[in-house]
């Protein structure tokens, strides 16, 4: 999936959130840093068409992200800071079928896509859980497998191990890195970016490096302690 930034410009109340930004990205796996603020949320929720660009456009393998958004919806997967508000219906299951309604599929095949978004994460035995009787990780699995059952080409993650303990951090690092599809990550967990060729360090809605991770990791430190 090709991402372009054409001079796209977010403003709240005369204010920028993201300065005006020209980029092209097309890599399999993305990190984004930066402090609290920076506009790492912002720019994500531009290439999913949550955000509307105040200035200039994002165009999504040819697509502008707000015009042609119905036509962009369901390539583009997005897992929220709290999945657990992701997750309506009363049952997991039931939860990742409702993304397939638009398919208008038979009830066989609807079950068989469900049970490969579960398996495919090893999360098969929670299909008849309940959201609330899941673990924080587990809901992040969840979460995920709500999305990839849509066969997004992108996944944008926003901080996905938050609040997680180190063994569901790993559990959800390692979903990520078995994805086929291509992933943006947000994340205050560097580690998790940390393998990643290209990170993004956004300091005060601006792009201040963009490069492999481990410089990019120097260089969010320095922001850092400024
Ligand atoms: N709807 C909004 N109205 C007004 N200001 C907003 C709105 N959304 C974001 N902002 C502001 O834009 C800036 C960037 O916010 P953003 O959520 O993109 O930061 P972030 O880097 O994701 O932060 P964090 O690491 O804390 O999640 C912040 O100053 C924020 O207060």
């Amino acid at each position: 999936m090709q991402i372009i930034f054409d001079g796209a410009t977010v403003r709240h109340d005369a204010r920028e959130a993201i300065h005006p930004l020209t980029l092209s990205l097309d890599d399999h796996r993305i990190g984004v840093i930066g402090l609290n603020g920076s506009g790492k949320t912002t720019f994500a929720r531009l290439i999913a068409g949550l955000t509307v660009p105040s200035d200039g456009k994002v165009m999504i393998d040819g697509l502008d992200s707000v015009a042609d958004a119905n036509t962009l919806r369901g390539r583009i997967g997005f897992i929220f800071q709290t999945p657990g508000n992701q997750i309506i219906l009363p049952i997991v299951e039931d939860d990742i079928a409702l993304g397939l309604k638009p398919l208008k599929l038979g009830k066989a095949e609807i079950a068989a896509r469900v049970e490969a978004a579960l398996s495919r994460l090893g999360i098969a035995h929670l299909a008849k859980r309940r959201p609330h009787e899941l673990s924080g990780g587990e809901l992040q699995l969840a979460a995920l497998a709500a999305v990839l059952v849509t066969a997004p080409s992108l996944v944008i993650f926003d901080e996905p191990t938050n609040q997680l303990d180190l063994k569901n951090r790993a559990v959800v690092e390692q979903a990520i890195a078995a994805l086929d599809e291509s992933a943006i990550v947000i994340s205050h967990d560097l580690d998790l970016v940390a393998t990643f060729p290209r990170v993004l360090v956004f300091d005060q809605g601006r792009i201040a490096f963009d490069g492999p991770a481990q410089q990019a990791i120097a260089r969010y430190r320095e922001i850092a302690l400024r």
